[in-house]
């Protein structure tokens, strides 16, 4: 055979390019490397072979046309074993569990049943502004985005709750988010470095460390799960259930076997979803007031659709193009998941004239991709135009710019299974925001506004660095159009 090892930083005797790897800024380190090396980066760590692509044509090629061999999960002793997350399907390994939960998963969010959560996605928006109006100041303004999805979520998989119980359900959810967004980072438990330590008791680890961590983590994910998937078994026991993922599903399925995987993908809902709609709307509020131009672009083609004496509705979203297409850009300008997840090959393999040896960690860069700037000219620019069809020559969008935008969800069989979920989602939270809010930089010392340079953190999720803004509405009738409204 004539194949040779890809390219990448050189290795050391044993640890390999175990110094190489980067812990932070994930990001920019794996595009200089893809600068250096080429598309096809290798690196490896303990004998354990890593591959980053950054190009969308390898990526569909290998993810798509050879999905059997690519569709795999890395196993982490620290995620499956100790906070025993792996009733998460995004993190199981391929096969039928994975396989059926997601068929499971998809009935509730495929392309047919997405008009029916429209109601309760325009209500908890209506939710969202009239709380930035009660409270606009920064430090609350995120906060408000965040629950504002995560509250979203949590009704459309068990119906509504109080406010309390779901920012309390919430909050257990995201330290879960937190504490395993840690095992994604090389080294960070001497666990998934040497597994043996599994067996280690908590009582002889000083403070209970990587033990007490896994042990806090796990039951507060079971909590998250559990408790309200037990409130809508109770509620429907008491015929008092609203529609929801839950319920739809009990009404579906009878047996016993079948409630655990309810549950199960219930609880996948909240944490796969949460995190990535609350950092899209974070670079969503960034890109309006460092690009303060598309901000008025946007206000001019709601106010000419939606007028001054009404509220948004899903009924506007045909007719706002540069509205939709500012929410492509969002996603491509900022893709929350810049690093998607990694996939685990099963079988050795060559692409490229390289070896892709067995068990191998497959790492897409998928912020490198949506950067191209053979695709997407000017890249760090944020400009919705470049999705407007009108912009191109024959009034369609080129098929490149489509294709490679769609990666943001991952290609292949482990694609996003909520992606025709969240243009909807994100379309009516961003518009409804724009029709009514002005978002604009505050004003500095010197009484001039200060100026607001988009900037990440380049990490494994792609958050803003800090930034202020001011949250202003836009007409006298606002609060009067939200009381009027559900
Ligand atoms: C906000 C924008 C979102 C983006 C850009 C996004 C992107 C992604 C990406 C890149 C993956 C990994 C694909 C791979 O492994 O190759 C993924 C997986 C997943 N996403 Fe999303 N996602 C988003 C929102 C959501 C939402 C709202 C939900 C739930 C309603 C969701 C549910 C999932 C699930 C369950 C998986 C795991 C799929 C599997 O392992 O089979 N995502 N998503």
């Amino acid at each position: 055979r004539n194949t040779s090892t890809a390219p990448g930083p050189p290795k050391l005797p044993l640890i390999g390019n175990l110094f190489d790897i980067p812990r932070s800024r994930e990001v920019l380190a794996y595009n200089a490397m893809a600068d250096k090396y080429g598309p096809i980066v290798n690196l490896s760590v303990l004998g354990k072979n890593i591959f980053v692509i950054s190009s969308a044509r390898i990526l569909l090629e290998l993810f798509g046309q050879r999905g059997t061999n690519y569709s795999g999960r890395p196993h982490s002793s620290m995620l499956h074993d100790l906070m025993d997350l792996k009733w998460i399907f995004a993190f199981k390994s391929y096969g039928s569990s994975w396989r059926d939960n997601r068929k499971m998963f998809h009935t509730q969010f495929q392309e047919s049943v997405l008009p029916d959560l429209r109601p309760l996605q325009l209500k908890s928006t209506h939710a969202m502004l009239r709380t930035v109006l009660a409270s606009p100041n920064m430090d609350d303004f995120f906060t408000h985005l965040h629950f504002h999805v995560g509250s979203c979520l949590m009704e459309i998989t068990y119906g509504p709750d109080t406010a309390p119980r779901t920012a309390r359900l919430i909050g257990m959810a995201d330290d879960v988010i937190t504490a395993w967004s840690k095992v994604a980072v090389p080294g960070s438990y001497i666990v998934d470095v040497l597994p043996i330590f599994r067996f280690l008791p908590e009582r002889l680890i000083p403070g209970g460390g990587f033990k007490k961590e896994a042990r806090i983590c796990k039951a507060k994910a079971v909590e998250a799960r559990d408790a309200p998937f037990e409130r809508v078994q109770a509620e429907m026991a008491a015929g008092t259930a609203p529609t929801s993922f839950v319920s739809n599903l009990l009404n579906a399925f009878g047996t016993d076997a079948d409630h655990e995987m309810i549950k199960t993908c219930a609880g996948t809902v909240y944490f796969a979803g949460t995190e990535a709609l609350s950092v899209c709307l974070q670079a969503f509020v960034m890109a309006m007031v460092a690009f303060p131009d598309v901000q008025k672009k946007a206000q001019a083609e709601l106010d000419q659709v939606v007028g001054t004496d009404r509220l948004l509705d899903f009924g506007d979203q045909n007719v706002l193009p540069y509205c939709n297409a500012i929410v492509q850009e969002v996603l491509r300008w900022n893709p929350p998941a810049p690093l998607a997840s990694p996939h685990l090959s099963v079988n050795p393999d060559t692409c490229e004239g390289y070896d892709i040896p067995a068990n191998s960690l497959v790492v897409p860069n998928l912020w490198k991709i949506l950067h191209d700037p053979e695709i997407f000219p000017n890249p760090a620019q944020f400009r919705p135009e470049r999705f407007l069809a009108s912009e191109y020559v024959g009034g369609k969008l080129p098929r490149e710019v489509l294709e490679t935008y769609e990666i943001v969800f991952g290609p292949g069989r482990r694609i996003c299974p909520g992606r025709y979920f969240v243009p909807a989602q994100l379309f009516i939270s961003m518009a409804s925001i724009l029709s009514v809010f002005d978002l604009s930089p505050v004003l500095g010392a010197d009484g001039k506004k200060e100026k607001v340079e988009a900037n990440f953190t380049y990490g494994l999720a792609n958050h803003p660095t800090p930034f202020k803004v001011s949250v202003t509405p836009r007409r006298a009738n606002v609060q009067e159009l939200l009381d009027a409204a559900e």
